[in-house]
């Protein structure tokens, strides 16, 4: 049997007697970098916490290898602190009241704001900072934790083009170096120029998973989105090209 980083099977979880995932498995090897898609209300942040062991799912089973890293799509500290010190929580072992955190924590720390280029944030107040800034700390601190498999929860949601290359191609460098790496998106193309993976959350339970050019056809992306998708090829993206949404066209209704 292959050696898969992180695997789920037979996947079903439900809110009250409301259904949002069912029967899905995933398999993914060590340094993949799997996108995972779906309209509003798919169950995306719902699989992440399962995959991440935060959420028990009613059905199925999910085994990892190694730490995990979860990033969620907000973090609220329920205290005031610095953005230093956030990206310091997440040092391994714990930084905490019982153990005050060492010179090499604090250079894990700077360099993990060095690679999301956020140093010049380190000093502020995190809750003072832009949506999108907080994302880069967030991801800092998740770089600090030093995980083996990476979960992220939309981590591009609130960012410029310029910081979802950033992350985009940190997310891909992570992967290569043998991180297993899974990320929320709105935007098919994350997937399509960087993924190796991709699982599509349709509304009902349905999904589909595997390669993004493969999967990522207009048909699939249209059902997924409820608006037209077409696929374009571009010079600068020779082998996936993108898809793009025509918003001016008329909507499908829910299934
Ligand atoms: N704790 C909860 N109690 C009841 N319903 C919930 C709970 N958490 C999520 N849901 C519902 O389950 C569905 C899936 O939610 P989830 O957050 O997983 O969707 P998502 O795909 O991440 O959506 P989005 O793209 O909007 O972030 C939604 O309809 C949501 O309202």
């Amino acid at each position: 049997m292959a050696d898969f980083a992180l695997q789920c099977h037979g996947i079903g979880h439900h809110y009250g007697g409301r259904s949002v995932l069912r029967n899905l498995s995933l398999a993914l090897p060590r340094g993949a970098l799997c996108a995972l898609m779906g309209a509003n209300g798919a169950g995306k942040s719902t699989l992440l916490k399962i995959l991440a062991g935060q959420l028990a799912p009613a059905a199925g089973q999910v085994t990892r290898r190694g730490r995990m890293g979860f990033v969620p799509q907000e973090v609220l500290p329920a205290l005031p602190i610095g953005v230093l010190e956030m990206v310091l929580l997440g040092r391994a072992g714990g930084v905490s009241l019982l153990r005050a955190p060492g010179r090499a924590d604090y250079a894990a720390a700077r360099a993990a704001l060095a690679r999301v280029e956020a140093v010049h944030l380190a000093d502020r107040a995190f809750l003072s900072l832009s949506g999108g800034e907080r994302q880069l700390v967030v991801l800092a601190r998740a770089l600090a934790a030093e995980a083996d498999v990476l979960l992220l929860d939309e981590p591009c949601a609130a960012m410029d083009w310029h910081n979802q290359a950033v992350t985009l191609r940190l997310l891909a460098e992570l992967a290569a170096t043998g991180i297993t790496v899974v990320f929320s998106t709105h935007a098919p193309q994350h997937a399509l120029e960087f993924a190796s993976h991709a699982a599509l959350l349709f509304a009902g339970g349905d999904h589909a998973f595997g390669a993004p050019d493969r999967i990522m056809h207009e048909a699939a992306l249209t059902r997924l989105y409820r608006v037209p998708v077409r696929r374009v090829r571009l010079d600068a993206l020779p082998h996936a090209g993108t898809a793009v949404p025509v918003f001016s066209q008329p909507t499908m209704e829910r299934d």
